[in-house]
């Protein structure tokens, strides 16, 4: 569970009163996540979460929040952040920077099926889609510069053989990333964190994609990599799913076919998307932070993902 900080029902209360959002019914600390502070915040007008961001800092939140009311207003199904009566979207709770979106429908979908999969392919094609004329600017800040410092913070902790692997896979990154095809990627507005436990669903309907606070200008096709190594992998293993993945992609491109670069760097961009990942979570787990409640997510997974994805690299059919 991530409670970083305590809001108090009194704090809960004004902040309420700010919005114009009624009286408080109940305001409950949420399980799972494992990087702010999240709250359900109900009262007598509506059901709404409360973020409390424990890292990310005043000048970077309007880029996600201004993203989550832009995609909102293009029909896109994610939180929409409330204003205050200014139209401020970023509030101050605890002295943390705030924000309050409303509840979504529906529960995470952990054992998807290829329809389920199809259903994420096609809103996140749509959600590129409608991200291109947002006007706001801010790089993936767990991108490829991320990787290069961090690497060397983690490498003291792991074994020989994992280091080995990790300074291979971030030398052939950085190389891949220097590489013409890469240039040539379409760019734009991504969530790159779009795992089965930030989707909700009302049976097989798509009904949000939330948390966005991963989210920046990236390549599309590196958002995608990270929906194929999640939604599209047998867990305990991290081998790939040929069935799940090829629905995934099929409703992505029935809406955006991919470029020819896409297709070519699809296997190299699987592996960016575990390199990712195994690398947060090896800096999550060796370098923790104080939290009430915290349950760091397991590094070893996304190692056997990349070594799956090098091993068996992901084509397209
Ligand atoms: N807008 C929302 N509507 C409904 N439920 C939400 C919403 N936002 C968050 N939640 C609930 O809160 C939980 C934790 O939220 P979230 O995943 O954003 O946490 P986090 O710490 O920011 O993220 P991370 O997944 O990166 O660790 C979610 O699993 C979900 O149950
Ligand atoms: N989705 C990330 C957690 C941070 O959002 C992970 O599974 O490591």
């Amino acid at each position: 569970m991530a409670v970083f900080t305590e809001v108090s029902n009194p704090q809960a209360r004004e902040l309420l009163r700010t919005l114009q959002l009624g009286e408080l019914v109940e305001l409950r600390g949420i399980e799972g996540g494992i990087e702010n502070t999240n709250y359900f915040l109900t009262s007598d007008r509506g059901e709404y979460v409360l973020t409390l961001f424990e890292r990310l800092t005043a000048e970077q939140l309007p880029f996600y929040l201004h993203l989550m009311k832009h995609l909102a207003h293009s029909g896109i199904p994610v939180p929409d952040p409330c204003a205050d009566k200014h139209g401020e979207i970023l509030h101050t709770v605890c002295g943390k920077p705030a924000a309050v979106v409303n509840k979504l429908r529906g529960r995470s979908q952990l054992a998807p099926q290829a329809v389920h999969c199809a259903a994420v392919g096609g809103m996140l094609a749509r959600m590129h889609l409608a991200g291109r004329d947002y006007d706001r600017q801010q790089p993936n800040l767990r991108g490829l510069p991320w990787w290069n410092d961090t690497v060397p913070v983690v490498l003291p902790h792991i074994g020989e053989p994992q280091q080995a692997l990790l300074r291979a896979e971030l030398a052939y990154q950085n190389h891949v990333a220097a590489s013409p095809a890469y240039a040539a990627l379409p760019r734009g507005p991504v969530h790159a964190d779009l795992f089965r436990d930030n989707v909700m669903f009302e049976g097989e309907t798509l009904t949000g994609f939330f948390d966005f606070y991963f989210a920046g200008v990236d390549t599309w096709l590196f958002d995608l990599a990270v929906c194929l190594n999640d939604w599209c992998i047998d867990l305990p293993t991290g081998v790939h799913d040929a069935p799940r993945a090829q629905a995934m992609i099929d409703a992505y491109q029935a809406v955006r076919p991919l470029t020819a670069a896409e297709r070519e760097l699809l296997p190299a961009m699987a592996r960016a998307g575990a390199l990712r990942f195994w690398i947060s979570r090896l800096w999550d787990f060796y370098l923790p932070r104080e939290a009430s409640m915290l349950k760091p997510h397991d590094p070893t997974h996304f190692e056997r993902v990349l070594q799956q994805r090098i091993a068996h690299p992901l084509r397209l059919a």
